[in-house]
């Protein structure tokens, strides 16, 4: 699960997760929510899935506008975990959307 994952294992976890793109050693999406408040309900459902998963994503807030940032720091690259994270992190963004 920690171990780092090749490069053609991010090219395949990539084409399950279109909203996100590789940075080197990460994996970034942006989502725009409808108000900062519903902004901020995601940031509160990311924190609960990372502290379940003991795996924690840069989060950068801007208003309506949240920047993920996925890698395994202690691996210093990308990991089976990240994949995982990024996909609870697209159910969370369509959960507040979808109540918008
Ligand atoms: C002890 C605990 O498992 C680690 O410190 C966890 C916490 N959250 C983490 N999050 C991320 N993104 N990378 C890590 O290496 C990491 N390590």
């Amino acid at each position: 699960m920690t171990e780092l994952l090749s490069d053609d294992r991010i090219q395949a976890a990539l084409e399950h997760l279109p909203e996100w793109h590789r940075d080197g050693g990460a994996i970034l999406r942006e989502a725009k929510l409808p108000s900062f408040p519903r902004a901020i309900e995601v940031v509160n459902r990311v924190a609960e899935l990372a502290e379940s998963a003991d795996h924690h994503p840069d989060i950068d807030i801007r208003w309506r506008t949240l920047r993920f940032s996925l890698s395994t720091h202690s691996a210093g690259g990308l990991t089976e975990k990240d994949v995982s994270l990024a996909t609870e992190i697209d159910g969370a963004v369509d959960a507040v959307m979808d109540a918008s």
